[in-house]
């Protein structure tokens, strides 16, 4: 009988063993959708597609919505295509190629991880949708098509610039500052953008008749966001305070002021509308989109606001009375869009019937004077980033499973039919079956609960390795189910190939992240002011460790650019519980922020911040750091200088700690290049094979 469960076992492990059915290439030859928009006129919607680094601008329309290529874009160069809009008459695209427009700084400086012969220049394209080639308009980022669609608006080096159709680009006016947030007024008689002049900020606008350039309301505050009323009489804009004033004790979390003001474009005068409650959670919120400032049909403002602990949607008469609550219920509000008549909003939202819903995304709608909302989508899977066709009534959005990567998908929302849009995009040798994330939640020490998704694939030995991944933002959260994020649908491949490997993988939504309220994505004594998020990393490692599959001595830990950071702090300061580790464009050094204050004026509490900072740095658990370590970076990093890996690698290197690196030459925070962003998954999952050796 023995020898039969033998024969038995051997044939399970070999056929486990020959599961291992694709490689590190194939799953990150996920398309991925972004800039998903729809025309002002015809049923019609545009998206931005990755494909294995090709990017490429696609068009459909009713009633087939039949993806057609509109670009021919055929390299694997790092190119991306931001800014896609319709032109007003709805017969074209616009669309900025280059650049990296998800850093932190530097975002309209060319890229090139493909190292061509010259840095590739940030330009405006147009592509006729009656067909020919797009052709290359001007140099230039962040444009605006004029209402009678005979002109585009454009920012280069920081300037207003316009471009007419056969006509020489014209820098408009010169000024101090940076100019942004650009946009036509309804009659394209006027320009309105905002000028940041670092302790103030403006909002301007330009007349493009008498070539004046006027200010709206100027104050030595920091004015943003500026946006036309539908008659393109008044704007609406954020004040919030200019300077920097006393200085406060580092350490203490304060309320972050903001206001709503309404402007008259004829005399330029402005008064407040609506302030913030001076409450923490009425601070400004940093989530998708800040205030989501907008006009609405009926002299109505819409914002959003965390003022009840969670980013939900409000709206007001612009001239006066009371402010009404739209959306309400814990759960956050992301993505917001208003409908093309004004007349109701659409969003991403992390609620549903399901009792899991809080770790996924569903569409919501509600209208903007108030009354109940919808849930237009539900169920299993993950539906974001929503847009308005132009009749009201078709809706688009980004769509996945637990299985299948992004795609744009559209609802007739009166007949609530739905039709997933280029199924035919994923490659046909994309795996399939992969795992369904589990969703698991905890608590860490100081009694939070946490949140993460577990994966792993049935079957195989008793004892597992196990590998925690640390997202990174930090304001963020993972899902359960492919990320509408690109950066975040690649570390979910990563998750599903390890799951392959034969790791159980577990996902961790730790504090600072978003999703679950305020008081989780703002808490107190984090990053730099004591890092008490890492207390939810190692409760996750020692969640890991107490399932009976998995092996307490095989557990790995991997992350990225923050959760780089906290991969960094876990190896150092927990080695025995995370026996290896790879830190991608992690973040070291917390203090270089608190330079020594040059007058007599000091926070009352900056030595303590100095020490806190260093001890909630990884440079300050050199000492204990003993377990292996693989360091990865992009050299032209715009999210992280790669001099926080340079720096860690030489302290290593002089106290002759072992370590192993990769360096990506000329590439960003996000793997512009997709044969590079290969060459980091596979040398991540490699070295946490090598190190904890899955069977
Ligand atoms: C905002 C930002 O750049 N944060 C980085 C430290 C980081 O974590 N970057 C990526 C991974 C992100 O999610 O923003």
């Amino acid at each position: 009988m023995k020898r039969y469960y033998l024969f038995f076992l051997l044939f399970l492990i070999s056929i486990y063993a020959i599961g291992q059915s694709f490689s590190v290439e194939q799953i990150s030859s996920f398309p991925f959708p972004s800039e998903l928009v729809s025309s002002p006129v015809g049923k019609k919607i545009a998206w931005a597609m990755n494909e294995k680094g090709m990017r490429n601008v696609y068009m459909a329309e009713a009633p087939e919505f039949n993806p057609k290529k509109i670009t021919a874009f055929v390299k694997d160069d790092g190119q991306e295509i931001s800014s896609l809009q319709f032109s007003n008459d709805g017969n074209s695209l616009i669309f900025v190629r280059g650049g990296e427009h998800g850093s932190n700084w530097d975002d309209n400086i060319g890229i090139n991880p493909s190292q061509e012969q010259f840095i590739p220049k940030v330009e405006i394209w147009q592509a006729s949708l009656s067909g020919g080639a797009a052709e290359m308009l001007t140099e230039g980022d962040e444009p605006v098509i004029s209402p009678d669609n005979r002109t585009i608006a454009y920012i280069k080096n920081k300037q207003l610039w316009v471009i007419a159709k056969d006509k020489k680009p014209e820098q408009l006016f010169e000024t101090k500052g940076s100019i942004g947030s650009i946009s036509w007024s309804p009659d394209g008689k006027h320009l309105l953008f905002s000028i940041n002049r670092s302790s103030h900020a403006l909002i301007g606008v330009f007349d493009m008749a008498d070539k004046k350039l006027r200010y709206l309301a100027p104050s030595f505050s920091r004015d943003s966001s500026p946006k036309w009323s539908s008659d393109g009489k008044k704007v609406a804009f954020i004040r919030r305070p200019g300077g920097s004033g006393e200085i406060m004790p580092i350490l203490e979390q304060r309320h972050n002021p903001w206001e709503i003001w309404i402007a008259d474009l004829e005399t330029g005068e402005g008064r407040m509308r609506w302030k913030a409650p001076e409450t923490l959670r009425g601070s400004i919120s940093t989530t998708h989109g800040g205030a989501n400032l907008n006009w609405g049909a009926d002299n109505t403002v819409i914002y959003l606001s965390y003022e009840d602990g969670w980013p939900h949607l409000y709206a007001m008469d612009a001239d006066s009375g009371p402010s009404r609550q739209l959306t309400k219920g814990q759960f956050m509000v992301e993505h917001v869009r208003l409908s093309q008549d004004k007349r109701f909003l659409v969003f991403s939202a992390n609620t549903g019937p399901d009792g899991e819903d809080i770790d996924r995304r569903h569409i919501g709608k509600v209208y903007i004077w108030g009354g109940d909302m919808e849930l237009l989508t539900q169920g299993k899977g993950i539906e974001a980033i929503p847009t308005v066709l132009s009749d009201n009534r078709h809706l688009a959005f980004l769509s996945s499973t637990a299985q299948r990567p992004l795609l744009p998908a559209v609802l007739d929302m009166e007949k609530s039919t739905e039709k997933l849009v280029g199924a035919h995009l994923i490659p046909s040798d994309f795996p399939q079956n992969l795992v369904t994330p589990q969703q698991v939640i905890f608590k860490s020490p100081d009694g939070m609960t946490i949140h993460g998704q577990l994966f792993e694939k049935q079957g195989g030995s008793s004892k597992k390795p196990a590998v925690l991944f640390v997202h990174g933002g930090p304001q963020r959260q993972m899902l359960l189910g492919w990320h509408y994020g690109d950066y975040y649908s690649n570390t979910y491949a990563v998750n599903q190939y390890l799951a392959e490997l034969g790791f159980v993988v577990l996902s961790v939504n730790f504090r600072l992240g978003i999703g679950y309220g305020y008081e989780f994505h703002k808490p107190a004594r984090t990053y730099w002011q004591g890092a008490e998020e890492y207390q939810d990393v190692k409760a996750a490692g020692e969640y890991l460790a107490s399932l009976p599959q998995v092996d307490t001595q095989r557990i790995g830990i991997y992350g990225g650019s923050y959760g780089g950071y906290l991969t960094a702090l876990a190896l150092g300061k927990d080695s025995k519980l995370f026996s290896v580790g790879v830190d991608i464009h992690g973040v070291h050094e917390l203090s270089s922020r608190l330079q020594m204050p040059e007058g007599f004026e000091k926070a009352p509490d900056f030595e303590k911040a100095q020490r806190t900072a260093w001890f909630s740095s990884p440079l300050a658990y050199l000492d204990t750091w003993t377990s292996p370590v693989l360091f990865i970076h992009g050299d032209d990093d715009r999210n992280v200088q790669v001099s926080h890996t340079t720096d860690l690698i030489r302290r290593f290197q002089e106290r002759k700690m072992p370590f192993d690196y990769l360096i990506i030459p000329d590439d960003s925070h996000h793997w512009m290049r997709f044969s590079n962003l290969v060459k980091v998954n596979q040398a991540t999952t490699d070295f946490l094979k090598q190190h904890l050796r899955p069977e």
